[in-house]
């Protein structure tokens, strides 16, 4: 079967990325992406293609060649169903924040509505992709859903998890390191599976395109993304010894990575792990296992949330100490929001969480990021309910620029590995700043040396 026609469900992070790269390699295939946020929907429609709903470098070149050839943004969710013959359900799968499974269990109520109206919608036989990440076993519960319309209509379950990291997007769906397509081992299965290959063989060789069944597909995509955290907490963990020790974390990281077998990517120490997955994953991933009584397995997992949780607050109380244990009414300044660099995305940011630490303690803090806005900071602050908005607004304040920033200071840290932190001219810093002038470096970017030269008093992650 060759696909003429792709509807994608979610012109979210993944969505809208996924299926622009889609329709520009296959210009025969029509690909419509639909969403019920039609704010978003316009922000894809906008003529400006600096207004698309996200930041990625490249995305705006990619929907320039093929919107308006062959590929749509609409909210006819209806429409686009009915006219597909492969759906991709691309829609959020937060963790859940009510009854069982609260704070841990991912949340399926938006892939069930997908199935339901792909259910009461379809006419004819279609192809559907879990393109969202998934606990094991959801294309069971996806199948049981589509069968029961009673219409003769006939669904295959792919499942082919996101592996794109934010920031990299574009690249990382143009050369993947692998694609990775899970379904049905019977006939109409392996139909619909090699049916995905060649879409995905328009541009990718196939040695890159992995075929198994659904559920090794659908448990790769939570396993991956729990390595991945695992080697971020795993390095963090050892932050703090060689902090104790006088070791040089990135001269550890740096020793082990040249073992072929370790590898150096994924080893660079921080203060902490943020974006909108390692975490929701894993928790996920941890209630499964208890789900199938695997407590022991379970635990060992839970941990590289706990070691997270741990990087956090450590580098916060690294601050308060070295403060003369208290932050009382002390001006520190954090550089960095986002939960990474090159993304506007402040989902899970560490920064979010050392500054709850730091306001708890009373601490004024200042805010520069040169993507994120002060809506959006006061927004994540005010989502942990830790105390009334007004305090947040009074305590808080959000600059725009460099202007006076560090204008009587009593510290600065780095939460955002930006590359412009590089090239602040830190003796003009240090002239403005409170003395004795202390900076913590969360994601060890600055040469401390000489920061210390200029008189700073320097703490840098996982530094001696
Ligand atoms: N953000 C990332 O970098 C990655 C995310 N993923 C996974 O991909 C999935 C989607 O993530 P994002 O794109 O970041 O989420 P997102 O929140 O940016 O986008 C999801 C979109 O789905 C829409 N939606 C929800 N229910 C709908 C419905 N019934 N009909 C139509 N539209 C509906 C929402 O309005 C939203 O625009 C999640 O499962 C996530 O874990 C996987 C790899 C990378
Ligand atoms: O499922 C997802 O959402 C995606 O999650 C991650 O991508 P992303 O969260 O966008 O970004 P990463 O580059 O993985 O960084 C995650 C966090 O780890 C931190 N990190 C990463 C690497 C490192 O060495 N040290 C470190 O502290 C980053 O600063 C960031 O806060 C994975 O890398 C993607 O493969 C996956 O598809």
């Amino acid at each position: 079967m060759k696909v003429k026609n792709i509807c994608c469900i979610g012109a979210g992070y993944v969505g809208g990325p996924t299926m622009a790269v889609i329709a520009a390699k296959c210009p025969d295939i029509d690909v419509h992406v639909v969403d019920l946020n039609e704010q978003r929907i316009a922000a894809w429609n906008d003529v400006n293609l600096d207004n698309l709903p996200i930041y990625e470098p490249g995305l705006s070149d990619i929907v320039a060649q093929a919107r308006g050839r062959n590929l749509i943004f609409s909210t006819n969710v209806d429409q686009a169903i009915q006219e597909a013959d492969m759906i991709f359900i691309s829609v959020n799968t937060p963790t859940k924040t009510y009854g069982i499974g609260k704070g841990m269990a991912a949340d399926l109520k938006y892939i069930e509505l997908c199935a339901r109206q792909i259910a009461r919608v379809a006419t004819s036989n279609k192809i559907i992709v879990e393109k969202s990440t998934l606990p094991v076993r959801t294309a069971e519960a996806l199948k049981s859903i589509l069968s029961s319309s009673g219409n003769g209509v006939k669904f295959q379950v792919l499942s082919n998890p996101e592996f794109l990291a934010e920031g990299t997007a574009i690249q990382d769906l143009l050369q993947p390191d692998r694609v990775l397509i899970g379904g049905e081992r019977t006939l109409e299965g392996e139909e619909a599976i090699q049916a995905l290959h060649d879409v995905y063989n328009n541009w990718i060789t196939t040695e890159r395109i992995l075929l198994t069944n659904v559920w090794s597909s659908e448990l790769s995509k939570l396993t991956a993304n729990a390595f991945l955290a695992q080697r971020v907490s795993s390095i963090n963990s050892l932050s703090a010894l060689c902090e104790a020790t006088e070791a040089d974390v990135d001269e550890v990281a740096r020793a082990i990575g040249q073992d072929s077998r370790i590898g150096p990517k994924f080893l660079k120490s921080s203060v902490g792990f943020g974006g909108s997955c390692f975490q929701k994953d894993i928790l996920n991933l941890v209630y499964l296992c208890q789900t199938y009584g695997l407590n022991e397995v379970a635990d060992y997992w839970h941990q590289v949330i706990k070691m997270n949780d741990y990087q956090k607050r450590r580098f916060a109380q690294k601050i308060i100490s070295t403060l003369y244990n208290t932050v009382n009414g002390k001006k520190i300044v954090l550089l960095g929001w986002a939960f990474k660099k090159d993304t506007n995305d402040t989902r899970e940011s560490a920064a979010i969480y050392v500054a709850d630490y730091l306001l708890s303690e009373q601490a004024e803090i200042v805010v520069y990021d040169p993507k994120v806005t002060q809506e959006q900071v006061y927004a994540d602050l005010d989502y942990l309910n830790t105390r009334s908005e007004e305090r947040n607004r009074s305590l808080v304040t959000v600059a725009k620029n460099y202007e006076d920033l560090f204008k009587d200071a009593h510290a600065v840290a780095v939460m955002t590995e930006w590359d412009e932190f590089k090239t602040i001219d830190w003796s003009k810093v240090y002239i403005d700043m409170l003395k004795p002038a202390f900076i913590f470096d969360g994601r060890a970017i600055l040469d401390m040396q000489a920061l210390e030269g200029i008189g700073f008093t320097g703490f840098a992650i996982g530094k001696g």
